[in-house]
């Protein structure tokens, strides 16, 4: 389904918060014209009213796509008004943590065309990463649909099965929080050290944010890249055994971090 077809049977967004806007940001400015699209959001952002989308109104009866992007404890009040949608020949698009693919047919009907996507903050600036897979009504042509529009918001990654979506959550979904929360440590260990509020906080930000680029770049692994930073017996080395313990260091804690994000994942879609 290409843009044209979107732009001529509507767009409609269920939820237009920091998720829906960012994704709706992207495609704004990848060419979809706002007048295809229908927001349906009771609080609507400033940024939302001043684009020219369509809000609150009428929707069109067959449109193209539904993105869904409302939090999953409003989804059993939000969704069942778009069933009548999910009959004809409208793909569903579902951003929500939690919910499963049955789930949504469980309110919308078992002959549903639903695609889950998993994107990640990092959207609002063009640098998100989505993982999609659809149910089995999703044709290919519909995962085409799902993929191209997330591509307006970053790179995109097909999953084989849905339950691989728990793991996504727990690492790329959420994970851009994690990531600021180690500025926060980085820039506070910075401060108890002596430097500047504004000072540490700076060079947290523009340490994990370099870092993550040449990660991202470059053709090392990032066990290279962390080598190519630790002298032996130097100052890195001394801090990595006390980050790098196998009972306390970050990896058994980001293994129980992320065990609690997949059990509260759970919870939430039942
Ligand atoms: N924020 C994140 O990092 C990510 C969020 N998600 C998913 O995106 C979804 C939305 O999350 P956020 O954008 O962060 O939340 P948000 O709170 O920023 O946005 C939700 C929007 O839904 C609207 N809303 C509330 N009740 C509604 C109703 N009955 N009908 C229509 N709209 C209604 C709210 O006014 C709000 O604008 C969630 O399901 C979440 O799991 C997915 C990946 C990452
Ligand atoms: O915290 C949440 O539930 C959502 C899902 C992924 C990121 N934020």
């Amino acid at each position: 389904m290409s843009f044209e077809t979107i732009s001529k049977r509507g767009l409609v967004i269920l939820g237009c918060g920091r998720m829906g806007g960012a994704i709706l940001q992207g495609l704004l400015s990848g060419g979809l014209p706002a007048h295809s699209v229908h927001v349906i959001d009771p609080h609507p952002s400033d940024w939302l009213k001043s684009t020219n989308v369509q809000l609150n109104g009428t929707l069109p009866d067959s449109p193209a796509v539904v993105l869904v992007a409302v939090k999953p404890q409003m989804m059993a009040d939000a969704l069942p008004q778009l069933e009548a949608m999910a009959k004809g020949d409208t793909l569903f698009l579902t951003v929500a943590a939690g919910i499963t693919m049955a789930g949504y047919e469980r309110m919308l009907g078992d002959q549903t065309r639903l695609v889950r996507a998993m994107p990640n903050t990092p959207a609002a600036i063009g640098r998100g990463v989505t993982a999609i897979v659809g149910n089995p009504n999703a044709t290919p042509e519909d995962l085409e649909t799902a993929d191209a529009l997330m591509q307006g918001v970053g790179q995109v990654v097909r999953l084989e099965a849905e339950d691989q979506m728990d793991a996504v959550i727990g690492v790329s979904g959420s994970g851009p929080a994690y990531v600021f929360h180690l500025i926060e440590a980085m820039a506070a260990a910075g401060e108890a050290e002596g430097l500047s509020a504004d000072l540490a906080l700076q060079l947290a930000k523009a340490t994990v944010g370099g870092a993550g680029q040449l990660a991202e770049d470059s053709p090392e692994t990032p066990a290279t890249l962390r080598e190519n930073v630790t002298s032996p017996g130097g100052t890195t080395a001394a801090a990595l055994e006390v980050l790098m313990d196998p009972e306390t260091g970050l990896r058994p804690l980001m293994r129980r971090a992320v065990a609690a994000n997949i059990a509260r994942n759970r919870e939430l879609g039942k």
